[in-house]
């Protein structure tokens, strides 16, 4: 065990056996209970065990095995399904192919799509966000009030033989004007079986106690899918680790963790379902200046054409665009 694991382990036992004193003490003086240093990538709820918060605070992420029921993954499967032989029209829903098929006569609309983007005003898929065996979790790192602000269904195509089924290493926080980072989540499902043939993801543990890295397109010869930034420079003898699993398996992992996903070996789409939450009284931040300012660049581009106004959409507006309460209340997101 680590010197590091072994400080976590002394403070969350004193932290268990400080619990009751603390609720009495707290209640009675109207404070708030400040959490030690050691423990700041966690809350504490009744949730996660001393053992998950220590996984979480060295990892970066934590797998939840069979967390979603079959019935509801069918369900969702059914509505993209829908979605793409156009038998529904979900307002704000970007449809995305694979962008070695999008520029392609030969392959049948259905069959191309490699991604849903922005789902919120989909009441079927948008049910995922709001699991609440799936809350449960993200209110460990969100707390109470809790924010959607990103929802995909990504159905990596099988390869076209140009490796672009391929995600490259990046940090989710990249994307995100919001802040703190350490009240960001992200919740992925897989929708089926997922494993290092069909492109599972992939990990670095504990990249997520580092800061933001600075993005961009990866130099990959057979063309690389629109906004898919991968890191400029990560350690590549960092240990790695493919996340394989089962249908209705869930990862919640922090938005500074690096990771991506692998080619598509086989000739089946491999589908996840997946949210971004924040707590609602995470706040904006202005990314002029930063490493982030060439995605929001990016991002207010195809807003402009998307909603068909010129650039007086923020790449901030984008986001409080999007971003749905699912428990407790809006505040400042
Ligand atoms: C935490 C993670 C957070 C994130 O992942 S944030 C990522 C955000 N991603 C998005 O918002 C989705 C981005 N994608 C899109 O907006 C659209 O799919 C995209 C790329 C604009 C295409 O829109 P469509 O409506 O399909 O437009 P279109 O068929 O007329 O194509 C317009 C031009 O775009 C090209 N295109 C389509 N899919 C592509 C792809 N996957 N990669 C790169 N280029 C792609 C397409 O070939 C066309 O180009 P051209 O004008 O013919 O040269
Ligand atoms: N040349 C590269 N530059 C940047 N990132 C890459 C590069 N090659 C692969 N990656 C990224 O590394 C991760 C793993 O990719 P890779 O295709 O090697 O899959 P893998 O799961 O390691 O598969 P395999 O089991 O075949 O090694 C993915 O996020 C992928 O996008
Ligand atoms: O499902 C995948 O391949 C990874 C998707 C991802 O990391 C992302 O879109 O941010
Ligand atoms: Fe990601
Ligand atoms: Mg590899």
């Amino acid at each position: 065990m680590s010197r590091a694991t072994e400080r976590l382990k002394i403070v969350l036992n004193h932290l268990d056996r400080s619990n009751a004193a603390r609720a009495s003490f707290t209640s009675s003086q109207n404070v708030s209970y400040h959490h030690p240093q050691a423990l700041r990538y966690t809350l504490d709820t009744d949730t996660l065990s001393p053992e998950q918060r220590i996984a979480y605070e060295e990892d970066g992420f934590i797998l939840i095995r069979n967390l979603v029921s079959e019935e509801d993954i069918d369900r969702f499967r059914a509505e993209f399904e829908r979605i793409c032989k156009r038998e529904v029209q979900i307002p704000g829903l970007i449809v995305m192919r694979d962008v070695a098929i999008a520029k392609s006569e030969f392959v049948a609309e259905e069959k191309a799509v490699s991604k849903l983007q922005d789902f919120q005003e989909d009441p079927e898929l948008f049910r995922y966000c709001a699991l609440p065996e799936i809350l449960k979790y993200v209110e460990c790192f969100t707390g109470p009030n809790i924010m959607a602000m990103h929802t995909m269904l990504i159905n990596k195509p099988p390869d076209a033989g140009k490796k672009t089924s391929r995600h490259p290493m990046h940090q989710d926080l990249h994307y995100f004007p919001f802040r703190p980072a350490d009240r960001i989540v992200c919740s992925w499902t897989a929708m089926e079986k997922v494993n290092r043939q069909n492109g599972c993801l992939v990990v670095l543990p504990g990249t997520h106690k580092g800061t933001l890295l600075e993005h961009n397109y990866p130099e990959w010869e057979g063309g690389v899918n629109k906004m898919y930034h991968g890191v400029r420079n990560y350690d590549p003898q960092h240990p790695r680790v493919h996340l394989e699993m089962e249908k209705g398996d869930t990862v919640f992992f922090h938005p500074l963790l690096i990771h991506g996903s692998g080619m598509n070996q086989t000739k089946g789409f491999r589908k996840a379902i997946s949210c971004h939450y924040a707590s609602a009284d995470c706040y904006y931040i202005d990314v002029k200046g930063t490493t982030q300012e060439n995605i929001s660049n990016e991002v207010k581009e195809i807003a402009a054409r998307k909603y068909g106004v010129d650039d007086t959409i923020t790449f901030q507006d984008t986001w409080a665009l999007r971003g749905r309460l699912v428990q407790g209340e809006r505040i400042s997101l």
